[in-house]
């Protein structure tokens, strides 16, 4: 396939706001995209590159060499020559990075050009791509959407599903079932705005302790154990600690979802930049803790269309109680005792020192990479997920380094507002880690602002929003400061303008 024919489909997608429109034009791409080319093309249309960071700058990006006048570039020989870039290393590897990136550009198209520097510059990403390729697929290769929906969540990527489903038809989907080793995209919770509300909504119900910490899932099939993130990378090689801990398990085979976190001698949470350190790029030492709140799978026994209240019990049979998150039951939230064992339990919960609790339904299913309303969570301080958007260069003590952030929340068709700015709550070494990942991620510096690819997530604290005509959302953040870098959520899952809209009222 040419990378032309992508090039064009992508913009179709761009230029139509009718979902059937879009789904169309995907459709047809891919009736005429290879197994093996499939991965490559669904990341391109979502903005994405496989490559994840290229390393090339700015400047790079505005040398453009005169284009071919004919289209030859293919998505495969495109994704090679930027797997050379991206591993490109070492004393003059932004010269050599550069260079090859002016060759790739040279056998492109002036539309190619276009889409190559807009995709490396991040001004391609298309948050809800996924969903409409989805649909594409089904339509291009006969099979169901939900179907192709569920494998997707069961094989952990839509690539994969891609490549099976074009190779071999709807029957390939079958394939994708839960095993142990192949990570499945956690299920995730909804807002509540307070515990009353919480407990109305889910009917019978658990309240469970919000503990502070990574999400991870934890894979375990006799003595071997594999350890995921949110987005499924696997760390298993980072945590011995946490390896341990699975292999006294008593079950050999076992898909367990829970939280990883960092305890003092007390026992008391410690703050989550500790935790995360372990986990992302920055540094870390504490050994961290796993915490239990799911089981999806154990022995021969698939949970996942199991009741909420079965999975728990499946999980305390093979994990002693330390191993557990805390919770108390509401069988019966109309009952009035029972809704203050609940109300107790939650204070307990925040004295001592977690972020808040969530409320999960008694029979519901686990909806992997769903956020439905069977879980809700229940936090008393504000906080947002935002993008950083650009930075600029400190003064006076942060001289030198990337000080002031720009945040943005996601708009529906994938683009990001800037919200407000700041640089409060950012410790030393936050402060020379983000210079160093924001310059990674830079796309213009003109030696005040740093303006990045809208890819890193930063959870940020603030007292409310208001109001502002200065923004183009038409509000703004109140005392917002940094809580800490979320490098295990994607920009496209940051949180939205509709929602921050919402806080106004
Ligand atoms: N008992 C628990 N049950 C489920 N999740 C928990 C629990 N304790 C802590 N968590 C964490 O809380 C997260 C959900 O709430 P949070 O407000 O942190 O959302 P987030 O990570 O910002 O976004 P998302 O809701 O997208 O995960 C889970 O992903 C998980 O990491």
């Amino acid at each position: 396939m040419l990378l032309a024919d992508v090039a064009l489909t992508s913009r179709e997608v761009a230029a139509t706001a009718a979902r059937s429109a879009k789904v169309a034009a995907l459709a047809r791409l891919f009736g005429a995209t290879g197994p093996a080319e499939a991965p490559v093309v669904i990341t391109y249309l979502a903005g994405r590159l496989p490559q994840r960071r290229l390393g090339v700058g700015p400047r790079a990006l505005a040398e453009r060499p005169p284009p071919s006048p004919a289209a030859r570039l293919t998505v495969l020989g495109t994704d090679l020559a930027l797997s050379r870039i991206a591993g490109v290393f070492g004393q003059g590897a932004g010269a050599e990075r550069r260079r090859l990136l002016r060759a790739l550009l040279a056998e492109a198209t002036a539309e190619e050009q276009d889409f190559l520097v807009r995709l490396i510059g991040g001004e391609l990403r298309q948050g809800a791509l996924d969903a409409f390729a989805v649909e594409g697929l089904a339509a291009a290769s006969g099979a169901a959407p939900e179907e192709v929906r569920r494998a997707v969540m069961l094989g952990g990527s839509l690539g994969a599903v891609a490549r099976a489903l074009l190779a071999d038809g709807p029957a390939a989907l079958a394939e994708f079932t839960l095993t142990v080793g192949r990570p499945v995209l956690p299920m995730l919770a909804q807002s509540a705005k307070d515990l009353g509300e919480a407990l109305e909504r889910a009917g019978p119900c658990a309240v469970e302790e919000k503990l502070d910490g990574i999400r991870a899932q934890v894979h375990r099939e006799g003595d071997r154990v594999r350890i995921y993130t949110r987005t499924l990378d696997e760390i298993t090689e980072r945590l011995p600690e946490v390896r341990a801990a699975a292999l006294e398990l008593a079950a050999e085979r076992a898909v367990l979802d829970g939280e990883l976190i960092a305890l003092d001698e007390a026992g008391r949470p410690r703050p989550f930049q500790e935790t995360s350190g372990r986990v992302g790029s920055l540094q870390g030492t504490l050994p961290l803790t796993p915490v239990f709140f799911d089981a999806l799978l154990i022995g021969d026994r698939d949970l996942l269309e199991a009741p909420t209240a079965e999975r728990h019990a499946a999980l305390a049979a093979i994990a002693p109680g330390p191993r557990r998150v805390r919770r108390v039951l509401v069988e019966d939230p109309a009952d009035a005792a029972a809704r203050r064992a609940a109300e107790r339990f939650a204070a307990e919960v925040l004295a001592a020192g977690h972020e808040g609790v969530l409320v999960k339904a008694l029979n519901a299913p686990y909806r992997a990479g769903r956020r439905g309303a069977s879980w809700l969570k229940v936090k008393p301080v504000h906080t947002l997920d935002l993008v950083v958007l650009a930075a600029e260069w400190g003064h006076g003590r942060r001289t030198g380094r990337l000080s002031n952030l720009h945040l943005g929340a996601r708009r529906a068709d994938g683009s990001f507002a800037m919200l407000g700015k700041t640089f409060k709550g950012l410790t030393d070494a936050l402060l020379d880690w983000q210079t160093g990942r924001l310059r990674e991620l830079a796309v213009a510096d003109d030696g005040h602002v740093v303006r990045v690819r809208p890819e890193l997530v930063v959870e940020i604290a603030l007292d409310g929003v208001q109001r502002s005509t200065r923004y183009p959302a038409g509000v703004t953040l109140r005392f917002a400061r940094v809580l800490r870098y979320r490098e295990d959520k994607p920009a496209g899952e940051a949180d939205t303008v509709e929602t921050v809209l919402a806080m106004l009222r």
